[in-house]
């Protein structure tokens, strides 16, 4: 059986745990898919890629409100498809390359899963191979889920791994779920010429955000969409290119695709935990510490398959958290998970940190609430902005901010000044007063949210 000192099953955020210092040692990396995972190519970058044109459609598309005459010809989904794509595809190639071309890591192209707590079996097509570690680095992601209806039907449906890269836009795309994806590709193939039939089974859309923030982006979607909300999906039928969607009102809808998009389920169901005796969560997720320390010596897990906040900046900061504790096993570092953003790229962008108003109100804290409106500062003059706020939560007593909430243009990016006073345990009269905010940016939002709470 061949030995390694260290092998990483993924080369999604996996693939980042490798770095030079491992250059001493026999490292191995088990990938069945894609060199760079979920986030390059079938998640964050392409989606953002695809999202930014659909912006720039969209500011052609409401010009004329800012006395511009332009008129958008089309947007070239084929080419900007392969735009996209060509740059991914080249990248991943480079990833792999890379790493095969290394004198100190073996690449296995292959499913790994365990025969014993430090044992792989790697199925390498026809053949396969078993392996022992000193240490395994569990980086296995996770997938689309695909409720029942959807699974039982035999109808071919999109998930977000194979929407990206259709020929064409559909006529009319329904999306299953009201999520992070449903929201950024209803954006991105609206912008496309699609029209766009969302059915949510909760009574809002982005449910888990903060609820004023959900409120608006429902009532804005309400506009652009067809919504089905608090509906379900009972059966779907029709024929390919011809969907029938029936839910459990009555209705039923027509539509020439399906996305699926009713969140994801981590890849830990197909490693063969038990064998290696490593713990999972009831919804699948590895059990870790705050080591990313699995219940079995010597092996690691990071990102989606046991994060509970599935998100690229997470699993990137569980990856340097790994690499160091693999190196200096008596002196590990911990992961701290206290202060995690998120940021909904859709139009307009929504972007969150901390406590919404609703935990707050739940767990019975006593806190004070502030927002100003983008209308309220005169970048926002500037765009005509008349739907985009800025909603703080701050400790009554000190002052200590408890969440953050935006929505609006450039939400991703605004929010960050609040992620680190958050993180750095600034208050919020030090962070309103000492900086300079610059005039007249669309930052003053967040200062004069900043200022309307108590010193
Ligand atoms: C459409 C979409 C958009 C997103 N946008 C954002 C965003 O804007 N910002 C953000 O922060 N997050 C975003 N995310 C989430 C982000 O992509 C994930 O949180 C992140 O990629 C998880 O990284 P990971 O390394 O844990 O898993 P992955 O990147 O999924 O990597 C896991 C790898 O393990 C491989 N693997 C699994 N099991 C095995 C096995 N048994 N043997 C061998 N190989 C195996 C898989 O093939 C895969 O390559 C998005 C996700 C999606 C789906
Ligand atoms: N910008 C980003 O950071 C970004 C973008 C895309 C995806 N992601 C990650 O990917 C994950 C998965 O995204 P997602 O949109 O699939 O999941 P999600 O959890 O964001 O949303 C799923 C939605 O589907 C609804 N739903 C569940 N079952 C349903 C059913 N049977 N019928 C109708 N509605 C149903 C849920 O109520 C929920 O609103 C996200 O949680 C996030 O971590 C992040």
């Amino acid at each position: 059986m061949r030995h390694h000192d260290v092998v990483v099953i993924g080369a999604g955020s996996g693939n980042m745990v490798i770095g030079d210092s491992f250059a001493g040692l026999d490292v191995a990396v088990v990938e069945e898919r894609r060199f760079g995972g979920t986030c390059l190519n079938f998640g964050c970058i392409p989606s953002k890629m695809l999202a930014y044109a659909a912006e720039v459609a969209d500011t052609v598309r409401g010009a004329t409100r800012y006395d511009v005459d332009a008129e958008l010809l089309g947007l070239r989904w084929t080419e900007l498809r392969d735009r996209v794509f060509k740059r991914i595809d080249a990248d991943e190639a480079r990833g792999r390359a890379g790493r095969e071309a290394s004198d100190f890591v073996t690449v296995y192209p292959g499913h790994a899963r365990f025969l014993g707590p430090r044992r792989l079996q790697i199925e390498l097509g026809a053949e396969s191979v078993s392996v022992e570690a000193d240490q395994i680095v569990i980086a296995a992601g996770g997938r689309p889920l695909v409720p029942p209806p959807v699974a039982a039907s035999g109808l071919p449906y999109e998930t977000s791994d194979t929407i990206m890269r259709i020929d064409t836009p559909p006529r009319r795309l329904a999306i299953l779920g009201g999520g992070y994806i449903a929201a950024e590709f209803a954006h991105v193939f609206a912008a496309a010429g699609s029209e766009i039939v969302i059915i949510e089974q909760a009574d809002q859309l982005l449910g888990p955000q903060d609820e004023s923030v959900a409120q608006a982006y429902t009532d804005l979607a309400r506009h652009r969409f067809e919504l089905h909300l608090g509906r379900e999906l009972t059966k779907l039928d029709g024929e390919p290119g011809a969907l029938l969607l029936h839910l459990d009102d009555g209705t039923t809808l027509t539509a020439d695709a399906l996305l699926v998009a009713v969140g994801r389920t981590p890849n830990s169901d197909k490693l063969e935990l038990a064998e290696a005796g490593i713990s999972t969560h009831d919804d699948g997720r590895i059990v870790v510490d705050k080591y990313q320390r699995t219940t079995v010596d010597g092996v690691y897990a990071l990102g989606d398959v046991c994060s509970a906040y599935p998100l690229k900046h997470v699993a990137n900061r569980e990856a340097e958290v790994v690499a160091h504790n693999l190196r200096h096993p008596d002196d590990l570092r911990a992961t701290d998970h206290e202060v995690v953003p998120a940021a909904v790229f859709t139009d307009p962008q929504v972007a969150s940190v901390g406590s919404t108003e609703q935990d707050l109100r739940d767990a019975g804290r006593s806190y004070v609430a502030a927002s100003t409106r983008f209308a309220d500062v005169a970048y926002g003059w500037a765009m005509e902005d008349t739907t985009s706020f800025c909603k703080l939560l701050a400790d009554r007593s000190t002052g200590r901010l408890l969440g953050a909430h935006i929505i609006g243009p450039q939400a991703a990016t605004l929010i960050q000044p609040l992620v680190v006073a958050m993180a750095l345990d600034i208050d919020t009269k030090t962070l309103a007063e000492r900086p300079y905010w610059i005039h007249p940016a669309l930052t003053e939002v967040v200062k004069e949210t900043l200022r309307q709470l108590p010193a």
